[in-house]
């Protein structure tokens, strides 16, 4: 292509773009990659400075998003075989490698672990058929999240030894979308919980560290209903509190704890309001020795804060009790407090109702993660989104409109459908 062509295809393009026709110029820019402009809209028809047309890897990416989604993993598949029966003999090693194989991006891995789940699932749908506590009953999935230095370890340490001490199996997961970045998660680790890390009644699993907090909540909800497939029916979801993550955790519970130390002012600053909400249960940790009194005042602090907030459900008024993790006082009243909730909820039928909702807002969020991921690694959006990105910030084009072109680029990605527009572009001239 001449110069001169790439230059007037270049200068049809801002002159489509700024006249909304949108389809024809994102079309356009499949053929012409800009790489650099400035200066107000009509100064920057003069100073583009281009490169074209695009030496794309051809559809390269996209082929891999087309091997996941067209994947053919069938019920007999052996590694699938082989872990479902695991699974379902309750081996942990057999857990440990579902809950790996659920949080791996391999595509054929992931089409693994979707038939691995869908098999769990039906397991669970048939033994929850024959079980007296009824659809979804026969486990219990709680949220625990705090501020650092609460006693969530020692918290969950004391309870998960009282849970097997009274016949439960306890899993433990982990939602920490800083664990990436922080170079590995210390949820989990052994020196946290060194009773029940050895508890052979007992699971405890880090964050998967996928990094974004939708990658790692699409993981903890598979993970979840493989520990359930392996016979826990206690399932603890810790969360270290960054950003959404709460919000995520609730989503994915029956019941969601916010465990607070006896301090006051600065010590809760770290706790946003909004966490204060979406508590079933408020816990005071720490209420003994010289802190008994704080941890008193904390609690009537609470329970009046509490009168002011919206109910999430009206058929239960969030409580808040004292503890302490490290004398185990209050720990068997609170657990008699959280099935005296799972009982209400159940009999009102508000914890199959929102187990329901939970499958639905997984289902969504899936959708979302995978178009997102699919979306970001199509090879014109790819092509582009610098481009684009660099005349959103250089105030050239509105961020609505860019947006615009690449979904457009993205749905409309054959070479043909740019024939077509050129031709009815030249047609349409003459
Ligand atoms: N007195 C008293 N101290 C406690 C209790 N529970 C935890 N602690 C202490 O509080 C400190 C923090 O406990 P952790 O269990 O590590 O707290 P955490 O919330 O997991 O903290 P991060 O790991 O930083 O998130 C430790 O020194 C514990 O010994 C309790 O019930 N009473």
């Amino acid at each position: 292509m001449s110069v001169l062509r790439k230059l007037s295809l270049v200068e049809k393009y801002l002159t489509l773009a700024h006249g909304y026709k949108q389809s024809f110029a994102s079309q356009l820019l499949d053929k012409v990659h800009v790489i650099g402009c400035c200066g107000c809209w009509s100064q920057q028809k003069r100073t583009l400075i281009y490169q074209g047309p695009q030496a794309t890897p051809k559809y390269k990416v996209l082929r891999e998003t087309d091997i996941y989604l067209n994947e053919e993993i069938k019920d007999d598949d052996p590694v699938v075989q082989r872990l479902y029966k695991g699974i379902k003999k309750q081996e942990r090693g057999a857990l440990a490698e579902g809950i790996t194989l659920v949080e791996s991006t391999h595509p054929k891995k992931k089409a693994q672990a979707q038939v691995l789940l869908s098999k769990v699932l039906l397991y669970l749908r048939e033994r929850d058929a024959h079980s007296l506590h009824g659809s979804f009953g026969s486990s219990f999935r709680i949220g625990l999240s705090g501020p650092p230095g609460a006693g969530k370890s020692t918290f969950i340490e004391a309870m998960g030894k009282h849970l097997t001490s009274e016949g439960h199996r306890v899993a433990v997961l982990a939602v920490d979308p800083s664990s990436r970045t922080s170079g590995g998660s210390l949820l989990g680790d052994k020196t946290r919980m060194p009773l029940l890390s050895v508890d052979s009644h007992a699971y405890i699993r880090p964050s998967p560290s996928s990094g974004t907090l939708g990658g790692v909540t699409r993981n903890t909800n598979e993970a979840i209903v493989l520990c359930e497939g392996s016979g826990y029916d206690v399932i603890l979801v810790e969360t270290v509190g960054v950003g959404q993550s709460e919000v995520a955790v609730a989503d994915m519970v029956d019941m969601f704890c916010l465990l607070i130390p006896p301090a006051g002012g600065d010590e809760l600053q770290g706790l946003k309001k909004g966490i204060v909400e979406l508590a079933d249960l408020v816990v005071v940790n720490k209420s003994d020795g010289d802190l008994l009194p704080a941890a008193r005042i904390i609690q009537s602090e609470y329970m009046s804060a509490l009168k002011f907030i919206r109910k999430r459900s009206k058929n239960w008024n969030p409580l808040v009790l004292r503890i302490s993790s490290k004398t185990k006082d209050g720990i068997p009243e609170l657990w008699l407090k959280m099935c005296e909730f799972k009982q209400v909820m159940l009999a009102v039928t508000e914890f199959q109702k929102k187990r329901e909702d939970q499958l639905k807002i997984w289902m969504w969020s899936s959708i979302k993660d995978n178009i997102m991921d699919i979306f970001t690694r199509h090879p014109s959006v790819q092509a582009q989104k610098d481009e684009l990105e660099h005349l959103v910030t250089s105030r050239i084009m509105t961020p609505g409109f860019a947006a615009d072109i690449l979904l457009k680029k993205f749905m409309y990605h054959g070479e043909e459908d740019v024939k077509h527009l050129l031709e009815t572009q030249s047609k349409h001239k003459q």
